[in-house]
């Protein structure tokens, strides 16, 4: 089945997922937002604009059914943007979020929308680059258009551990790109077709991520160090 119109999407969500009426009205109003600010920022793409519900918020959604997380479960979101799919997810699910995002603008606005959607008391925005991000564990870890893939997974694998589900839609580029990877990570990962795109798919997977370098702010500190001596 693929979603291809506003209408199809709401359906989805509502008859397939199982969305409240209430929650819907919380979309709606993530919507109107999103809308509002990328009269001012580069939120997400023009053309999206016009198919919020279709592009964004199902492409969103539709992780959820790879995922079930529970009021106590953590869920970070790698590179936020506009919140897609973190802030989705955060009004969907009833988990903790953690929404990463490293552009000043996007920090702000993030912030504000979490105010604006009533989510304070369980989401928040680390304002930082991923690199320098407090390490903790995360029950999901998701990421849509952040980083290829080796990039991505080296700099999130010290927030695995063996529970941790990963959840990566890859657009077009999943099946090249999880083929190209170490054998490690293929044997950790599967790939789901898409709802919203007939050519784009997900990285589902579950586990500890085996690091081939450690985590970069553990070699960048002791060179500060060096140089500094020198
Ligand atoms: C292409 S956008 C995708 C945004 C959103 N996930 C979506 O799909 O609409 C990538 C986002 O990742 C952020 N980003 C890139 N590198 C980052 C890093 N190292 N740490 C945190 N955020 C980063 C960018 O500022 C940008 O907002």
């Amino acid at each position: 089945m693929l979603i291809q119109d506003e209408e199809s999407a709401k359906a989805w969500l509502t008859d397939t997922l199982g969305v409240s009426r209430e929650t819907m009205a919380l979309l709606e109003r993530l919507n109107a937002f999103v809308v509002a600010e990328a009269e001012h920022q580069n939120l997400v793409s023009a053309s999206t604009l016009a198919h919020m519900w279709q592009r964004h918020i199902v492409d969103s959604a539709q992780l959820l059914r790879f995922a079930d997380p529970r009021v106590d479960e953590h869920w970070i979101d790698l590179g936020s943007g506009a919140g897609f799919p973190g802030l989705v997810i955060a009004l969907i699910a009833p988990c903790q979020v953690t929404l990463v995002e490293s552009r000043g603008l996007r920090i702000a606005y993030l912030e504000r929308a979490i105010a604006h959607l009533g989510l304070g008391d369980r989401v928040q925005v680390a304002g930082v680059a991923l690199e320098r991000v407090p390490t903790v564990a995360a029950d999901y870890i998701s990421a849509r258009a952040f980083a290829p893939l080796p990039r991505l997974l080296e700099g999130a694998a010290r927030f695995s551990t063996e529970n941790t589900r990963w959840l990566l839609p890859k657009g077009r580029n999943a099946r090249t790109e999880l083929e190209s990877a170490p054998s490690a990570w293929q044997s950790m990962f599967h790939v789901e077709q898409s709802l919203t795109d007939a050519d784009a798919a997900i990285l589902v997977g579950t586990g500890s991520v085996p690091s081939s370098n450690p985590p970069r702010s553990v070699l960048q500190r002791p060179m500060r160090k060096h140089r500094s001596r020198s």
